[in-house]
């Protein structure tokens, strides 16, 4: 489907328009596209760009979210005007790079973008529905995942990086919240508000980022290229996975970034060797020493159990050879890259220069050289040419050569060559499956990753070939003009600032080989996603003893060889050692405890000690079963209102009904009573979403139900929602108890927590304040320099517009709370802070930090919302507790999260 133009012209924003100059009165409630007009359902995430809502299309039942960027940053009366026209200039370039990157990328694991549209007061990006929940959830039920399930995710990952950086992208924002899991149980990465392109021997400087993900040299200001900050954000990631925390972290922000630039992991003992060792791998400080995606890719861990590297998916290229084609330099446009003319005088000097000239030699030379394949992959009886391209330069790099992905991009003239060639390619790539779109019924459209493509473990074993290298050089700077420090976003998560991204020459080395393409898992089996899989292991209340009753019983969907043996202990250790090091032993001092470091522990008793073994383990199983047992009980059920619910149904909803908008349920319960016999749960489960759904004009079931509602005018029907698969990622915790005891569980809990709630249907919205004592916030002393690089923190807050990336005056800098958790940064060699101010307080840097002025939101990182649904488990008569972020620091939540189901017990 054709993308909207968002760099060629504005849609007006019409009747919704309003008079102010930034900011409409209401937003629109559908979004005219060239493919047709979508309806804005209901709020399905939020970030700090803006909301994410579910859309469909007018004339159709296709889902898909909808990423709402306000344009324009919310001016907080402390901003010039100036400051503010630089912040909008930028979050617009950032937006719309956002937009012309990911219209372009075309990979099984990464959210493809369906639309995109620019009015005068919003960017709406229509992307790809991904409903099968967050990777963060489905930590959060799993504490941690097995080795074997960690890789499968982890070579998802590996294949999505490898891709973006084999087409000069960078996402540079990979954490555990950007990783979505969909309908088949695959990843997919969301979210490239931050990425950009880079060159081969340019540098980055944009600093920017989630703290807890970010690669040391970020903190320390210094320019990059741009992969091995992807390797590092991987690392944890996949440490997250494994372990279900994070490597790094302190209650002090000046602590935490002393760990991570000192890199020294802790390693729980249960981790395997080949895992400790790729991760080691990963988290190495010095980016030089760094393993490249090429190491990662093919490193025993990730290859255990399967043929090979994961594919990257890649389609096949060949060099570039004038005359190129002048549709495709029409449509390299939202990249800054000058007009269609300059893009062809720019691409076609790069295609005649010497550097490029010897590359495709190069790569001639090694295409018609046959080499012999290796043992393993003869018996795959792959083609020469794989094994001879794998066999060179591949393994020349992985084994021998320079480790970081920054000496080995820019040598292949298929990939990663330069930006402007693999923006060419991209785009030519686009036109091409855009053809294949417009042709009659066979098309595959090119959003539809899940159907178009075969996912890892189901592709065929012949592999995709791809370009080996040529040991040439790419001398050819890119710049990324246009991006100044500012672009805020309208929630304090930093982004970037400096004279962005214009790289600088350096001298490199070779880019790494082509990785084998479709492979099939041996081990592992095709797996048809986390979501299908349910374990049969259940056991009844009676059986419970004392001991599965002191750990919160999961309901969890596993793969049949899911461990259900003890869970082992894997706190974080506040060692003295650390203490000493850190040399901030104020700064943990107090009763706050670290906020997450066991947060994914198993559950501790009221005594401290930990239990060991998960208790009940049961599978929630949908389909025939719930059918034949849920049939009379839907009828009296509330449609879902969460997300997940919601999500179950995006690719099932059929076209949208007239009529629909008015009272919800009562007719639809009625009606899905009336068929439950004959229809299946999921087309029953459909017309209630849609019923639902047409009711949802503008904001979510939970803002409208955020007005407040006690228990008591709830009827029973309202206490507590049905959890069907989307449980499996969230419910963490089941009971037999009554739905009443259970919400005066949650309700006592949440008032020994402070936690503040009201009453919803069907559960609990909650907020959670914490108080800080600020006369404890630390705030060492600032070098001359302070104003040069910065540093800003904070959490996602909803429903506000924050501008971190600006560079005017140096001012006030925001308090850092010491609970602030998401940590996202920014950090510029060029910029000063006009991040809007909202408590104010004083200012912190890390020690050492000599140029470097650490920022943070303290309200907006530490308010935390979220709520508590109260779901039926089908068939065993149990009831479950789910979690749903709405606003805050994801480790804030998790914690959260973490420390009621600890105190519910039940
Ligand atoms: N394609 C999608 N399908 C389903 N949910 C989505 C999708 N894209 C985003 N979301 C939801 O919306 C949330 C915010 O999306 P996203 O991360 O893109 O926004 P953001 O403003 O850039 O966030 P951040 O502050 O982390 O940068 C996600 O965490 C996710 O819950």
């Amino acid at each position: 489907m054709p993308t909207a133009d968002p760099s060629r012209g504005v849609v007006p924003d019409g009747a919704h328009s309003s008079s102010s100059a930034t900011k409409p009165s209401r937003s629109r409630t559908t979004i005219p596209t060239p493919s047709g007009k979508w309806i804005l359902g209901k709020t399905i995430g939020a970030g700090s760009m803006g909301k994410v809502k579910l859309a469909r299309k007018e004339d159709g039942g296709e889902q898909v979210a909808c990423k709402i960027i306000p344009r324009g940053s919310t001016d907080d009366g402390h901003q010039s005007r100036a400051d503010r026209e630089r912040a909008d200039h930028s979050k617009e370039v950032r937006t719309q790079r956002e937009a012309a990157i990911v219209s372009l990328l075309n990979h099984p694991y990464i959210c493809g973008l369906r639309d995109s549209v620019r009015t005068n007061y919003h960017w709406y990006m229509l992307f790809e529905y991904v409903n099968g929940g967050q990777m963060l959830d489905y930590i959060i039920s799993h504490g941690k995942l097995k080795e074997k399930q960690a890789r499968k995710f982890s070579r998802q990952i590996a294949s999505a990086l490898d891709y973006c950086h084999r087409n000069s992208i960078v996402h540079r924002d990979l954490k555990i919240e950007n990783i979505l899991i969909s309908k088949n149980g695959d990843i997919k990465i969301i979210d490239f508000g931050l990425s950009n392109l880079f060159a081969p021997r340019g540098h980055l400087k944009t600093f920017c980022g989630s703290l807890y993900f970010a690669a040391p040299e970020l903190l320390q200001a210094r320019a990059y290229t741009g992969p091995e900050v992807d390797v590092w954000s991987f690392g944890i990631v996949l440490y997250v996975l494994v372990c279900g925390k994070v490597p790094f972290d302190d209650q002090s922000m000046p602590a935490l970034h002393a760990k991570i630039k000192k890199g020294v992991v802790d390693y729980p003992n249960w981790l395997s060797s080949e895992c400790k060792h790729l991760i080691s791998r990963m988290l190495v400080t010095d980016p030089k020493q760094r393993a490249s995606m090429q190491e990662v890719m093919t490193h025993p861990w990730m290859v255990k159990g399967f043929n090979g590297p994961p594919d990257n998916f890649l389609p096949p290229r060949e060099p570039l050879v004038a005359p190129l084609d002048p549709e495709v330099f029409q449509a390299m446009h939202g990249f800054n890259f000058g007009s269609p003319e300059s893009i062809q005088a720019q691409i076609l000097k790069t295609i005649e220069s010497d550097e490029y000239q010897r590359a495709v030699r190069m790569y001639q030379r090694e295409k018609d050289t046959p080499q012999p394949p290796k043992e393993g992959e003869k018996k795959r009886g792959f083609g020469l040419d794989f094994y001879k391209r794998r066999n060179s330069q591949h393994s020349r790099d992985t084994l021998t050569g320079p480790s970081t992905e920054a000496l080995q991009l820019g040598n292949d003239p298929l990939n990663a060559f330069s930006p402007l060639l693999s923006i060419y390619y991209l785009v030519k790539e686009k036109q091409d499956r855009e053809r294949v779109d417009t042709a009659p019924p066979t098309a595959a459209r090119d959003h539809d990753h899940e159907t178009e493509r075969p996912r890892e473990k189901e592709t065929a074993p012949m592999p995709e070939l791809a370009a080996p290298r040529a040991a040439v050089t790419n001398s050819a700077a890119y710049e990324m003009p246009g991006e100044k420090p500012t672009g805020g976003r309208s929630r304090p998560r930093a982004r970037t600032h400096g004279e962005d991204d214009a790289p600088e020459t350096i001298k490199g080395g070779h880019l790494a080989p082509p990785e084998p393409k479709p492979e099939k898992e041996k081990k592992e089996g095709t797996v048809p996603g986390l979501l299908r899989r349910f374990s049969t292991r259940k056991r009844r209340e009676p059986e419970r003893t004392e001991r599965d009753r002191s750990h919160p019983p999961v309901v969890q969907v596993h793969s049949p060889s899911h461990e259900l043996g003890p869970r082992k202990s894997y706190s974080i250790r506040r060692s003295r050692r650390d203490q000493d090091e850190d040399g901030e032993p104020s700064a943990r001092s107090g009763s706050s405890q670290p906020q997450h470091r066991e947060l994914l522990s198993p559950p501790v008793s009221a005594g401290g000690a930990r239990r060991s073994g998960l208790g009940r383990s049961t599978s929630v199983n949908s389909g025939a079963d719930v059918r034949r047992n849920q049939s009379s009980r839907l009828a009296k059920d509330p449609p879902p209102t969460s997300g997940s619910e919601q999500s179950m149904n995006a690719e099932q909803q059929g076209p949208p009904r007239p009529g629909h908008g008015h009272s919800r349920s009562v007719t639809m319960r009625a009606k899905s009573l009336g068929h439950a016999r004959r229809e299946s749960i999921q087309q029953r489960r459909q017309r209630r979403e849609e019923a639902r759904e047409a009711n949802v004009p503008e904001e979510t079931d939970l803002e409208n139900e955020q007005s407040g509602r006690s228990s008591e005018k709830l009827d029973d029907s309202e206490l507590a929602k049905p959890v069907f698969l989307k449980g499996l990622f969230s419910v963490s915790t089941t009971s037999g108890k009554s739905v009443p005891a259970i919400r005066a569980d949650i309700r006592r809990v949440l008032k020994q927590l402070n936690v503040d709630y009201t009453e919803i249907k069907g559960g609990f919205t909650c907020r959670h304040a914490p108080s800080i004592d600020l006369n404890k916030v630390q705030d060492p002393p600032m070098s001359p320099s302070a104003n040069r690089r910065r540093f800003s923190f904070g959490g996602l807050r909803r429903g506000e517009d924050d501008s971190r990336e600006s560079d005017g005056p140096p001012k006030t800098p925001r308090t850092p709370g010491r609970s602030d958790r998401d940590r996202s940064y920014s950090n510029s060699e060029t910029s000063v802070d006009s991040i809007p101010r909202r408590n104010n307080g004083p200012s912190r840097r890390a020690p050492g930090e000599t140029s470097t002025q650490v920022q943070s939101d303290l309200g907006g990182s530490m308010v935390l919302e979220f709520e508590i649904f109260i779901v039926k488990v089908p068939l065993l008569t149990l009831h479950g507790v789910q979690f749903k972020r709405l606003t805050g620091n994801t480790w804030q939540y998790k914690s959260m999260a973490d420390q009621i189901l600890r105190e519910l017990r039940l």
